[in-house]
């Protein structure tokens, strides 16, 4: 069946938040103030039948304005190639801004054939304050090219279609913000809550072309900065349901410890489980250490998670390639996916890794993934690249109901706040161990690397009384978050 031009525009939007062209959460903006919603429409390149959609959306709508002009310019970057595809569709020359004038050669600032007097059209594709259009509308008006129009794919309504207006160019554009929230509350993929968070925020928010502010008085506050948020309220932002579980277990419980248990004797281990079971949101093993593994201790496992409310993660850092990992992780000794409600997994193997501890699970629906996107061992190999590819294969649409969380290191790895942020290397009385382990305090691991949950091993498991440690532990992590949502600063 053939969309119909209103579908195809909820299509568009729909996809567009699936390939992660736009996300809800806390960004640092060019007007430093941080905002709720972030656009990447660098994106789309790696889609061609997105960059098909948009392109004859775009010649569509003009069509239907009845724009007539004799080039089409793309704002640059991300515009450029959009223009290219409508230039060709419409059988109208482009023209291209440089942003530097070259310093041999012809020296020009527009390349493309024109005559003063000329009409050109403008395409974006995201407007803020509109100071990138009016940057290209400047260079060409100077050349003699007539300017009246400019269209965008997205229109943040935070003034650009005003301060544009005000230099005698009408504004179009194929979504406004408010449009795509719509579309995407009524596909029940965003919460309301977010919705009224970045009007909010869109409201308090307008800038000039400037780049200043309208009101430079009003404090525009982000509702959607997880740091600030509880985890009753993050629980609404979770796409998989093992962390909405998880954020409303941590506050039900109080409790945001996670204890690693690694200890070799199934006797030891069921031991200690039942003295910190009451001050853990999350036990986390490493079963491969365990020597005197059999079917009844995970049972037992799972009768003291359900008795002590805590969930089962099992630390296993999947890495290989997903038909491997799902060998690994339904079946072999351990049937890992029988018993860990969570499971740690490596991003290094790509998208493959995920899908393999997919087809692992009997039913992931009730499984989740926290993918390592840092470490906390000195001089691991972890760079800053491989952090933001884990992000982005983090919240890429097609998994975003199975990873309930990242394990890292500081607070501005996590900027969705349906993400659960685990921080292991935590103790009080020392900052490092022999094998290149480095360890924070409560205190900084919560309110300094933003972590969520953190894990504790040894500074509990070495104790001599391990119920007082996990309790001493438990009261400083959870004062240190409840500090953290109610503190006053950025
Ligand atoms: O970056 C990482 C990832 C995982 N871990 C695990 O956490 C615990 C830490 O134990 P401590 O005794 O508190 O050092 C352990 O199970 C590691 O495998 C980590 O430390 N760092």
């Amino acid at each position: 069946m053939v969309a119909n031009a209103s579908e195809k525009f909820t299509n568009l939007a729909l996809k567009l938040f699936d390939i992660n062209a736009f996300k809800f959460g806390d960004f640092k903006m060019k007007v430093g103030i941080n905002s709720p919603v972030y656009f990447d429409l660098r994106v789309i390149i790696s889609h061609p039948d997105v960059m098909n959609t948009v392109s004859e959306l775009l010649l569509q709508f003009l069509n239907d304005k009845k724009t007539s002009c004799d080039h089409i310019c793309g704002v640059p970057y991300t515009a450029l190639p959009i223009a290219t595809l409508v230039s060709v569709r419409d059988s109208k020359p482009m023209l291209i801004r440089r942003k530097e004038a070259k310093d041999y050669g012809t020296k020009k600032l527009i390349e493309g054939k024109y005559q003063s007097g000329d009409t050109c059209l403008i395409i974006e594709d995201v407007v803020t304050s509109g100071s990138s259009i009016l940057e290209t509308v400047n260079d060409l008006r100077r050349e003699g090219i007539v300017v009246t129009d400019a269209i965008v794919l997205v229109d943040r309504e935070q003034g650009g279609a005003k301060n544009i207006e005000q230099n005698g160019i009408r504004m179009h554009s194929l979504f406004t913000l408010s449009q795509l929230l719509d579309i995407l509350q009524e596909a029940g993929k965003i919460e309301e809550s977010t919705v009224k968070a970045v009007a909010k925020y869109i409201s308090t928010c307008q800038i000039k072309a400037d780049g200043s502010m309208v009101q430079p008085s009003s404090k525009a506050v982000n509702e959607l900065n997880r740091l600030k948020m509880s985890f009753e309220a993050r629980s609404n932002h979770a796409r998989c349901p093992v962390a909405k579980r998880l954020f409303q277990l941590m506050a039900v419980k109080k409790s945001n410890l996670c204890i690693a248990v690694d200890l070799p004797k199934v006797g030891a281990i069921l031991d200690l489980v039942m003295k910190i079971g009451p001050h853990i949101c999350v036990l986390k093993t490493h079963i491969d250490v365990v020597e005197d593994f059999n079917e009844n201790f995970v049972h037992s496992l799972v009768a003291l998670a359900e008795k002590y409310n805590f969930l089962i993660m099992e630390d296993r850092k999947f890495a290989d390639i997903g038909n491997t990992v799902s060998m690994q992780y339904g079946h072999g000794l351990y049937k890992i996916s029988q018993w860990a409600d969570l499971v740690t997994c490596h991003s290094l193997p790509g998208k493959g890794v995920l899908d393999g501890l997919k087809n692992g699970a009997v039913d992931y629906s009730n499984k989740g993934v926290f993918l390592l996107a840092e470490m906390s061992c000195r001089g691991n190999l972890i760079n800053e690249k491989y952090t933001k590819d884990t992000m982005e294969l983090a919240m890429d649409g097609s998994n975003n109901d199975f990873i309930a969380g990242i394990v890292c290191q500081n607070p501005h790895v996590v900027t969705n706040p349906g993400l659960i942020q685990l921080t292991p290397g935590v103790q009080i009385s020392n900052t490092s161990d022999e094998l290149s382990q480095q360890y924070s305090s409560p205190q900084s691991a919560i309110k300094e690397k933003g972590a969520d949950i953190a894990v504790v091993g040894r500074g509990v498991t070495n104790s001599p009384n391990v119920a007082a440690a996990a309790e001493e532990y438990r009261d400083q992590l959870w004062s240190a978050y409840c500090s953290r949502i109610e503190s006053e600063d950025e």
